[in-house]
């Protein structure tokens, strides 16, 4: 495909020949900036009786042709490229309207996420905070949260706990397959800032899209408030957790904003498919029939 400015050089050439010089580059059918600004640097070389091929060559030696690769223009003095920066610093740039909204968003994204990440290093501004933040960690883990529950489920000895049970660990490994199957097709980079220092983690866990921790505070503080009849107090320090937790990920520098909004979202997902096929002695018999024998 021709450039525009190569076609707009053409269109000159053709109506100085073809007019004698009377077509105003105003008027031209092609109206941008840049193209209007090499006309006016074609027409400024170009006295009253000058040939046209003329006023074409010296408007090739303009400074806007010598950036191009026209073979004619003397080469500028070679500049050393600037020192690359970190890939998830990078943006690509996308001439769509929605490709430069997602950019600004996730250009906002990693600024506000570095900025929050306070607890990211001993060293950083809340670095005294770190220990605290890795309890929360660990409260959310999926080791403590799969093990937990199957621990509860084996020592369950009514019907109705073995059923709520049964369903928090099936919630529970939907979130797992869900989370690791995000984060490797869309493999988001973790932010420059965290320390990889997480206890117990998968391959697919050097990736930050979603928040697993997220989705699971998501995901287990919606079954417990659905499922299990709390006072007020504590199904307000449920919710709490939930917020603190997601808080702390980007506070450690392990996440940034998106992936924690999104793990909500789609830990608040989770919670209805697992509703929607709620596991019942009634529509899945053989899992039950496992604890007849007690
Ligand atoms: C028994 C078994 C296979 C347990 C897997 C438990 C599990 C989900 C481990 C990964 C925990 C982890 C480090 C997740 C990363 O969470 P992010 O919030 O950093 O995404």
């Amino acid at each position: 495909m021709s450039s525009p400015r190569r076609s707009v050089d053409g269109r000159a050439a053709a109506s100085g020949a073809g007019a004698g010089g009377g077509g105003s580059p105003a008027h031209g059918s092609h109206g941008g900036g840049s193209i209007r600004f090499e006309f006016q640097a074609l027409l400024s070389n170009r006295s009253p009786g000058a040939e046209p091929s003329a006023a074409r060559l010296r408007a090739s030696e303009s400074p806007m042709h010598r950036r191009g690769s026209f073979p004619l223009a003397p080469a500028a003095a070679p500049q050393p490229p600037p020192p690359p920066l970190p890939e998830e610093d990078c943006m690509k740039l996308n001439p769509s309207f929605l490709g430069i909204a997602l950019s600004s968003l996730l250009a906002i994204d990693l600024w506000v996420s570095k900025r929050m990440g306070v607890c990211a290093r001993e060293k950083s501004s809340w670095g005294s905070a770190r220990p605290l933040m890795k309890l929360l960690e660990i409260s959310g883990h999926g080791v403590l949260w799969l093990a937990g529950t199957a621990y509860c489920l084996y020592q369950s000895d009514s019907w109705a706990g073995r059923e709520v049970l049964v369903n928090l660990l099936f919630a529970l490994l939907l979130d797992l397959v869900l989370v690791a199957l995000l984060k490797g097709l869309v493999r988001r980079r973790r932010p420059s800032h965290n320390q990889m220092d997480m206890f117990f983690s998968f391959s697919v866990d050097k990736y930050s899209f979603p928040s697993g921790h997220a989705t699971r505070a998501a995901l287990v503080s919606r079954f417990i408030l659905h499922h299990l009849v709390l006072a007020i107090p504590l199904r307000v320090l449920i919710v709490l957790w939930a917020f603190i937790l997601g808080l702390s990920r980007v506070m450690l520098g392990r996440h940034n904003v998106t992936d924690v909004a999104f793990g909500f979202f789609l830990g608040y997902i989770q919670y209805s498919i697992v509703d929607y096929f709620w596991l019942s002695p009634f529509n899945i018999p053989a899992v039950f029939a496992l604890w007849s024998h007690k």
